[in-house]
């Protein structure tokens, strides 16, 4: 907490600076004028979260973060999909040294996501199932595009979303809306998702969903930087804690839950079936 408010003052006293962090994965462009920071996916065909695009994105936060960021959107380069979640690919016959790289940078790259000192808006300009769901939740809003699905799905995956999944959601939508929407794996229709406050506004186009996004940061400019982000810990850090002190044990039932014939063989019919729909 004490760290935080230190980084957060000398946000009052340094000027901001400009850098690039893009790369093949994620494209990071910063508005001159504003200071805020554009992060589009780009892995076609639906962004999902493989190792390496966690990396980037993992990489990109950190530096915003150094760099003192004025603010985060975090988008798709995508029309249909914001991103299809975890890479399933990394879960199916996984090679378990880079198995267990994926999992500590996505607990990473949440820990920055949902607790970074600058604010953060996510565009979801597209499907957001899964993992996708969760790097919206870890955003401070979300501005959804008419027409598409976000939600927890894991149990209908046969998995079980992490507590920091829950605790995301839980964060958005409460404790009741929460358990509901993780038991049932349901996927809310952007309507839905706007009816219990999973996104914060639903707009008809990506270009629309920049300007609120802007109009969400300008709420900032008459708050100091220090009181908005211990405010944000004080909510959220709790939430982060709870992972960083029991990241080690996670690791070993995550280990031994991907391991299980029984799952593997689930997975390849998951992958199997998004195959058979392609050609349909
Ligand atoms: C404490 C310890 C215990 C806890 C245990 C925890 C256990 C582990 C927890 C797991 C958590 C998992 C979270 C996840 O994120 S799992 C991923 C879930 N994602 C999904 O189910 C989404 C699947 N995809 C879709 O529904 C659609 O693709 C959609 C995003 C709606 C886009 O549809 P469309 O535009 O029609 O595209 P296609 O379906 O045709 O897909 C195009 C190609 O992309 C491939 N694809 C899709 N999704 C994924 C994915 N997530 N990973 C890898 N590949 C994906 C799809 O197969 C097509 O491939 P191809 O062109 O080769 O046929």
């Amino acid at each position: 907490m004490a760290l935080r408010a230190v980084r957060s003052l000398a946000i009052l006293s340094n000027p901001l600076r400009t850098y690039s962090t893009s790369g093949p994965l994620v494209n990071v462009s910063i508005n001159e004028k504003t200071g805020i920071a554009t992060a589009t996916l780009q892995r076609p065909p639906v962004n999902s979260l493989n190792l390496e695009l966690l990396t980037e994105l993992c990489t990109t936060l950190e530096q915003l973060e150094k760099n003192k960021s004025r603010g985060l959107i975090l988008t798709s380069s995508s029309n249909t999909v914001f991103s299809a979640g975890l890479d399933i690919y990394e879960m199916y016959k996984p090679n378990m040294d880079r198995y267990k790289q994926f999992w500590t940078t996505l607990q990473q790259t949440w820990i920055n996501l949902y607790g970074s000192s600058y604010p953060t808006v996510a565009v979801v300009n597209g499907h957001a199932p899964a993992g996708g769901c969760l790097l919206a939740l870890s955003c401070e809003y979300r501005i959804m595009l008419n027409n598409f699905t976000i939600g927890l799905n894991e149990t209908k995956l046969g998995m079980i979303a992490p507590t920091w999944f829950a605790a995301s959601m839980r964060n958005a939508i409460g404790t009741r809306q929460t358990e509901l929407a993780l038991i049932t794996g349901n996927l809310f229709t952007t309507d839905e998702a706007l009816k219990i406050g999973l996104v914060d506004e639903v707009v008809q186009s990506k270009n629309e969903a920049l300007e609120k996004a802007g109009k969400f940061f300008d709420k900032f400019k008459r708050i100091p930087p220090h009181a908005r982000t211990m405010t944000k810990t004080s909510l959220r850090g709790a939430d982060i804690q709870a992972l960083v002190k029991s990241r080690n044990e996670e690791m070993n039932k995550l280990t031994a839950f991907i391991n299980d014939p029984k799952l593997q063989e689930a997975i390849g019919m998951y992958l199997e079936s998004l195959k058979q729909k392609q050609n349909k």
